[in-house]
């Protein structure tokens, strides 16, 4: 369990984080959504150590992390851009990790994944000759082979599109099933937020405005600014979402407001 504790963040006199407090079970898929500038890649940044928390406290499995130095806290991150090694191969790339750490995963454990991401054909091939598909799946394994006893993804689909989307978004929450790993995932996109997380962590102007389920916060939207800044934008049929999840928009009446709400916000 990750739990963040009255955490505020700080840079100078303004207030980027206000007196977040949130809990995240083992092995939950957490999507991390808002508008631009609303402190997102803060949160991330401060669960995985890159940036001081003001005030608060970050525990992990009862262990309080707050202090702890990124290194030590056993958190990986897949940026956006991938950042991978231009000058090695695929292979190289996915195994850089275990260079230090040889015992992190076996042969057998790297091969799984390989397979598992679907990128045996590529293993030789440079890394500036990959998709950025490929070279999404390229960066996800290589954190995965360190296993991280949490991931976190900022943006991991931006720059993709269509089909490729929907094989990664598969990808991530089948390793994050497989590997009961807890997965937090930044983004803008609400419809990518509600296909692909068990909760959907929404933040606006640095405060929690929701935490709950897909299902939960298209049926109950907790004020104004979820309505017009989530249900308004998704383009896909609500119907999807519910069928995604199982669940009937019968017993979610509050969907009925919907359409007043998208053209109200148009
Ligand atoms: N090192 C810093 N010093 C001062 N202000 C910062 C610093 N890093 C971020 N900020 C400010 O904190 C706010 C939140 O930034 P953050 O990057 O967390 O937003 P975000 O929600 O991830 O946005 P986006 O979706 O555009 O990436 C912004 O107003 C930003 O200018």
């Amino acid at each position: 369990m990750l739990e963040l504790k009255n955490i505020t963040k700080r840079y100078a006199d303004r207030t980027i984080l206000a007196d977040v407090n949130l809990s995240i079970r083992k092995g939950e898929i957490v999507s991390i959504l808002g508008p631009s500038g609303c402190g997102k890649t803060t949160l991330l940044n401060l669960i995985l150590g890159l940036t001081d928390i003001t005030s608060g406290r970050l525990v992990y499995d009862g262990e309080d992390l707050t202090d702890v130095p990124m290194e030590k806290r056993g958190f990986n991150i897949v940026f956006q851009d991938y950042a991978l090694f231009p000058n090695l191969n695929a292979r190289e790339n996915i195994t850089y990790g275990l260079r230090n750490f040889p015992d992190r995963s076996s042969p057998e454990e790297v091969d799984e994944l390989i397979d598992l991401l679907g990128l045996r054909r590529h293993l030789d091939q440079s890394v500036d000759s990959l998709s950025g598909g490929q070279k999404q799946r390229v960066a996800l394994a290589r954190t995965l082979v360190m296993k991280p006893r949490l991931l976190l993804l900022d943006e991991p689909l931006s720059a993709l599109d269509g089909l490729i989307k929907e094989s990664i978004k598969d990808r991530i929450k089948t390793i994050a099933r497989q590997f009961e790993l807890t997965t937090l995932i930044v983004t803008h996109d609400p419809e990518e937020a509600l296909t692909l997380s068990d909760k959907v962590l929404v933040i606006n102007e640095g405060r929690i405005a929701q935490f709950a389920s897909p299902v939960e916060i298209m049926a109950n939207p907790a004020d104004d600014f979820i309505r017009r800044f989530i249900l308004s934008q998704l383009t896909i049929k609500r119907d999807n979402i519910f069928r995604l999840f199982g669940t009937s928009h019968r017993t979610t009446p509050a969907l009925n407001q919907a359409p007043a709400l998208r053209s109200e916000a148009m």
